[in-house]
């Protein structure tokens, strides 16, 4: 992604305005510890202002009692002075103590809206490099910011505080010296913005890289490719591959980590030189007699701290600095929300629909140059079973995928009964849809969970998940798994087992049985099965879906010619329909599919018989 397409933060105004979001954030984390936190900031700042204020006081009274005076006021003053500094200590370890938990708060809050997000996006968003480039930002990259903006936040609150009224007390002690601290703040400035440009930068660079390295991680710790990547000797040249993608990395990081500490040294300078020539104007008026020396130790004290407050805080601003345009990315990343909402609402549709209706569909993944769907014309009528029949990349998925409202059509319409699904309450449409596809998730949760997932919103119903699973021919197995359905399927996991492709396909089935949706999308729900399961699954399938309507998709037309209507697709269109013995007397493509499957088998058969009947010449 161009990184200038990334909006960031620029000027005071902006940056105002983010701080008020982040103070935003804070305060919808957890008001109560944020309210305790500024007022003792408060009492700290106060506390600052009285030990300078007293600090001149005792020095006044120690050279009164010095010079015979009062020595009474001295002690008193000591005391105040103590106390003070006391109260102000105990504040900061409350400080402490809080600002952690507000952290973890902020970040529990941030994720949460974060997956708020992710779960509105569409299957089209994640065929997007550049939306998955502005998750990692926001899921990644930003994680942690949160809590580091509030902290370095409260930080430089407290900073801000302690400076105010070390400010408030030199401007009373010495108005001049008081406007040069002001000056000694400018490079402090100019220098955090410049760090936090210089990592926003790297950050926008790196996420698609990042992305990469994640995935060959992935691709070496996860259990699912670990059988592969061994059966291809591949786990070195992948670790290799990712060992070269972390080193670039750390190459660009140590680029912006050099331009960071050019800054921050040309910063640091900046400021320390206005402090050294506003100390130098205080030797002046101490020894012109402009100042006591009382007040030039005063001032000077005051001067110290406020030197040392900013430029102990010189970290704390570059960090708020660094976060600023990550958190502006993420607010940018979390105001997608909206937009996604406003997608979602639409008309209402009826539990039960008559009619699905494909008007002149066509279809075009993002990024790519030529449609996967084209002028798609077909009636799906409530009851029946259609089945989808073409080649590899014909677009059955595709179709399948547009019916169940996961993809919006580039031109024409999915109706239900009349609604155009871009009109149509999504989410409510999702409900009515049961699909199996071809790529399920094998969720390494319990049996009960992997088939209870089909209708979370149900209650509780151990009959009906053990009669999902009997339908599919999934319970003969569950039940016999060392915690039968509450085994956890997947070895990963508190001693769970693995099943078989097979038995995992029962169990999704299963799930989409226990689903109870009138409409079912089963895409190639028998590849994996054995020939006995295949034909029991159709039998209980027959059984099942009486009552609803079933989308087919399947490569085996022992599976498909028992479908009402067969729709056959090629390079994306229609190409025929019609019901087994038709089509098989049209003689055109689903004819010469099934011709070349079957021959397959009855080849296979004769070549077998060929390799008995000949004897092997030696
Ligand atoms: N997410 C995607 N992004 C880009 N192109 C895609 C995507 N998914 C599928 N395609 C392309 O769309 C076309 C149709 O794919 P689809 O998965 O619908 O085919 P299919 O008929 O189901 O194939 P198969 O029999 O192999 O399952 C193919 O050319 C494929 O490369």
């Amino acid at each position: 992604m161009d990184p200038r397409q990334v909006q960031r933060p620029k000027g005071v105004r902006a940056t105002l305005r983010l701080l008020a979001a982040a103070l935003r954030l804070v305060w919808r984390a957890g008001p109560r510890d944020f309210i305790v936190v500024v007022v003792l900031q408060l009492v700290q700042a106060l506390g600052f202002l009285a030990l300078i204020l007293q600090l001149q006081r005792l020095l006044s009274g120690l050279i009164d009692a010095n010079t015979g005076g009062n020595a009474q006021g001295v002690a008193a003053g000591l005391v105040l002075f103590i106390s003070a500094n006391a109260v102000m200590g105990l504040a900061g370890a409350i400080i402490n103590n809080r600002r952690q938990i507000i952290g973890e708060r902020v970040t529990l809050y941030i994720s949460s809206e974060i997956l708020k997000v992710t779960c509105l996006a569409e299957l089209d968003d994640f065929d997007d490099s550049d939306f998955h480039d502005r998750l990692q930002r926001a899921a990644v990259s930003a994680a942690g910011r949160p809590m580091m903006m509030v902290q370095s936040m409260i930080t430089i609150g407290q900073s801000l505080f302690t400076l105010g009224s070390l400010w408030v007390a030199l401007v009373m002690l010495q108005p001049w010296i008081g406007l040069a601290m002001i000056v000694v703040a400018v490079p402090v400035w100019i220098g955090g913005t410049r760090v936090g440009e210089a990592y926003f930068s790297f950050i926008v660079h790196i996420a698609g890289m990042d992305r990469a390295r994640m995935y060959l991680f992935q691709l070496l710790t996860m259990r699912d490719p670990a059988k592969e990547i061994r059966a291809f000797n591949l786990a070195r040249y992948l670790a290799a591959r990712w060992r070269d993608t972390m080193t670039e990395r750390i190459g660009m990081l140590a680029a912006t980590l050099r331009k960071q500490l050019r800054a921050s040294l040309i910063s640091t300078l900046g400021s320390n030189v206005v402090l050294a020539l506003a100390a130098g104007t205080l030797i002046v008026l101490n020894n012109r007699g402009v100042l006591t020396l009382a007040q030039t130790a005063a001032v000077a004290a005051a001067m110290l701290l406020f030197g040392q407050n900013l430029l102990g805080s010189i970290a704390e601003t570059n960090e708020f600095f660094e976060s600023a345009p990550i958190v502006s990315d993420l607010n940018q990343f979390l105001a997608l929300e909206e937009q996604l909402m406003r997608h979602r609402a639409g008309i209402a549709l009826p539990e039960r629909f008559e009619r699905i209706a494909l008007e002149d569909v066509t279809f075009r993944y993002r990024d790519t140059n030529r449609d996967a769907v084209a002028n798609i014309d077909f009636t799906i009528n409530a009851g029946e079973v259609v089945a989808l029949v073409g080649e590899n990349g014909s677009g059955k998925t595709t179709l399948a995928k547009l019916i169940a409202g996961l993809y919006e059509p580039r031109s024409g319409a999915v109706c239900i009964d009349g609604v155009d699904l871009k009109d149509a309450d999504l989410t409510a449409w999702r409900e009515s849809v049961a699909v199996l596809f071809q790529d399920f998730i094998k969720y390494a949760l319990t049996g009960t969970d992997n088939i209870r997932l089909g209708a979370t919103g149900r209650p509780d119903d151990p009959d009906q998940v053990r009669a999902a699973a009997t339908a599919a021919g999934a319970d003969e197995f569950l039940s016999r798994l060392p915690q039968a359905y509450e085994t956890i399927l997947g070895p990963q996991f508190g001693r769970g087992v693995d099943l078989s492709l097979g038995q995992w396909q029962r169990v999704a089935l299963a799930r989409a049985f226990y689903r109870d949706a009138p409409l079912v999308i089963l895409d190639e729900p028998t590849a994996s099965l054995d020939a006995r399961a295949e034909r029991d699954l159709f039998d209980s399938v027959r059984q099942l879906y009486r009552n609803k309507t079933v989308v087919l998709i399947s490569h085996r037309f022992s599976t498909v010619r028992t479908a009402d209507r067969i729709i056959v697709l090629q390079d994306g269109r229609i190409v025929e329909q019609g019901s087994h013995p038709q089509l098989i007397a049209n003689n055109g493509l689903y004819a010469e599919l099934f011709a070349i499957q079957a021959s397959a088998f009855i080849e296979e058969d004769l070549g077998h018989s060929d390799e008995v009947r000949q004897p092997v010449q030696p």
